[in-house]
């Protein structure tokens, strides 16, 4: 369980405290996949930064499996906007970064996990090849592996697939909703994308204009149904969602 409770932000710019997110407070079971959609600055990045430790400077509470959140403790992945690879690590390099730092010895369960995980997102082949040798779905499937591969407690992900085309976001998040599916590690991703929300997250969070605060937290029906966009429920979900927009954030 991921326990959120009262947790603001506020930047520093010059000598006046900006509140950017909050005050919010969630409580997000273990094994549920959370969609956060927003408008622009209304500090969603911020409430992720928070969560993944890049942040420390916070008020409230944050609880992971019962301990206060702490990165050196919790196995924390984060998946920002640009991937996060890193440009001088090839992609088997990258792929087991997360081990390396931990100085986890791979046994071989653990490499029939990497070697599973890999084929799986069908990156084996570029196994040595350097993100500047890979297409933007190609990086994004390595990150994606990366993520998994480490077995995190809680990933984290900022609009993952928005720097990729349609038909490549598509086939990245049906791949991504796959792998998630078979491991189910406690996930929070950030989209723009209503479209996005309703296919991939379990419960959708509606956030307020900054500093952010939650309007409402909406248990997905339509999540892991086939055909999700002939569904009728489909077009009322999508409809409530725009409209919220429309509304400028507000039910
Ligand atoms: N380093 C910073 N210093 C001061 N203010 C900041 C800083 N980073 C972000 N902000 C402000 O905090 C608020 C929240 O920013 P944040 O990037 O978290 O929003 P967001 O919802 O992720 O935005 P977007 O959807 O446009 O990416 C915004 O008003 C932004 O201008």
């Amino acid at each position: 369980m991921l326990e959120i409770d009262e947790l603001s932000v506020s930047y520093r710019t010059g000598k006046k405290m900006i509140p950017a997110v909050g005050p919010i407070s969630i409580k997000i079971a273990s094994g549920d996949i959370y969609a956060l959609i927003g408008p622009s600055g209304c500090g969603k990045s911020t409430f992720l930064h928070v969560l993944s430790g890049i942040i420390k400077d916070y008020s409230g509470l944050v609880t992971l499996k019962d301990e206060g959140l702490n990165p050196q403790k919790h196995d924390i992945g984060f998946i920002p906007q640009n991937f996060g690879l890193l440009p001088w690590k090839n992609v088997q390099k990258n792929c087991l970064l997360s081990l390396t730092i931990k100085e986890q010895k791979i046994d071989s369960s653990l490499t029939e996990r990497v070697d599973y995980i890999m084929n799986k997102l069908n990156i084996k082949s570029l196994r040595d090849r350097y993100p500047s040798e890979l297409s933007g779905g190609q990086k994004q499937r390595v990150a994606i592996a990366r993520a998994f591969i480490m077995n995190p407690d809680l990933l984290l992900m900022d609009e993952p697939f928005s720097a990729l085309d349609a038909l490549t976001r598509e086939e990245a998040q049906e791949l991504f909703i796959d792998i998630w599916n078979q491991y189910r590690p406690t996930t929070i991703f950030v989209t723009h994308s209503i479209d996005e929300a309703i296919y991939m997250g379990k419960k959708i969070v509606i956030m307020s204009h900054c500093p952010g605060t939650v309007v409402e937290i909406i248990d997905n029906p339509l999540f892991n149904t086939e055909n999700l966009r002939e569904n009728k429920e489909y077009l009322k979900l999508s409809a409530h969602l725009r409209n919220v927009v429309k509304k400028g954030w507000k039910i």
